[in-house]
C-alpha cells in the first residue's frame, strides 16, 4: 500500500469514526442526506430550481454552501467507484467548478430524495425526476445524492463540520407530519 493509499483509508476511517458518533438520532423525522448540485448543474444556473423541488417537497434545509472540492474530497468521497474506468473522468468532472454541497432532512429522505434525482443514467431516468427533466448523460447528471442512510452519514460528515449543519424547527412542521 503506497502512501496516499494509506492516506486515503486514515482518512476514511476518520470518517466514518465520527460518522459513527454523529449519527445517533439521524433517524425518523431526523433522518438526513447529502445532496450536491455537481458543476455542470452550477453552471446550467438548476440550482434554483433543484433546492425549491426539496423545499417543496417538505425537507428541511440544514446546511448549504458553494465550494470547490479538492480532488483529495473528491476521491474520498467516491473512494467505492475508484476502480471504475470513469473514475478519473468523474473526478475531473466534480473538480471542474463549484458544487452546492446541502444537507436536507425529514423522514425517509435518503430514499425520497435519490427516487426525486431519478436513475443514474439520465437516459433510465422517467420524466418529473431531477435527471430525468434536467440532462441527458451519465458523465453530466447535475446533481448527488447518497444512496443510503450509511453513506448520508459518512457523506456528510466528509463535507460538513458540525458547525455548518443547524437546528431549527420549520413553523409549518404540523402541516407536513401528522
Ligand atoms: N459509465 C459512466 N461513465 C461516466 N460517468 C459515470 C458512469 N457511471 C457513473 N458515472 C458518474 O459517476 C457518478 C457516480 O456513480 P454512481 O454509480 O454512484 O451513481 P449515482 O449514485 O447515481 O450518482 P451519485 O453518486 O453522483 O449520486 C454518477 O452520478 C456519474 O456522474
Ligand atoms: C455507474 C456510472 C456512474 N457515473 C458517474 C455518474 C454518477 O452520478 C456518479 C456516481 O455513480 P453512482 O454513485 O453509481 O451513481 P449515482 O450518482 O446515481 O449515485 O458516477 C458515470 O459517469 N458512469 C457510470 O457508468
Ligand atoms: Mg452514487
Amino acid at each position: 500500500m503506497g502512501p496516499r493509499k494509506r492516506s486515503q483509508r486514515g482518512l476514511q476511517d476518520l470518517v466514518v469514526k465520527q460518522a459513527r458518533t454523529e449519527q445517533s438520532g439521524w433517524t425518523g423525522v431526523n433522518e438526513r442526506t447529502f445532496i450536491a448540485v455537481k458543476p455542470d448543474g452550477v453552471q446550467r444556473r438548476l440550482v434554483g430550481q433543484i433546492v425549491r423541488r426539496f423545499e417543496k417537497k417538505g425537507f428541511k434545509l440544514v446546511g448549504l454552501k458553494l465550494v470547490q472540492a479538492s480532488e483529495d474530497l473528491l476521491r474520498e468521497h467516491y473512494w467505492d467507484l475508484r476502480s471504475k474506468p470513469f473514475f478519473s473522468g468523474l473526478i475531473t468532472y466534480m473538480s471542474s467548478g463549484p458544487v452546492v454541497a446541502m444537507v436536507w432532512q425529514g423522514l425517509d429522505v435518503v430514499k425520497t430524495a435519490r427516487k426525486m434525482l431519478g436513475e443514474t443514467n439520465p437516459a433510465d431516468s422517467l420524466p418529473g425526476t431531477i435527471r430525468g427533466d434536467y440532462c441527458v448523460e451519465v458523465g453530466r447528471n447535475v446533481i448527488h445524492g447518497s444512496d443510503s442512510v450509511s453513506s448520508a452519514q459518512k457523506e456528510i460528515s466528509l463535507w460538513f463540520p458540525q458547525n455548518e449543519l443547524q437546528c431549527w424547527e420549520h413553523s409549518c412542521n404540523s402541516w407536513i407530519y401528522n
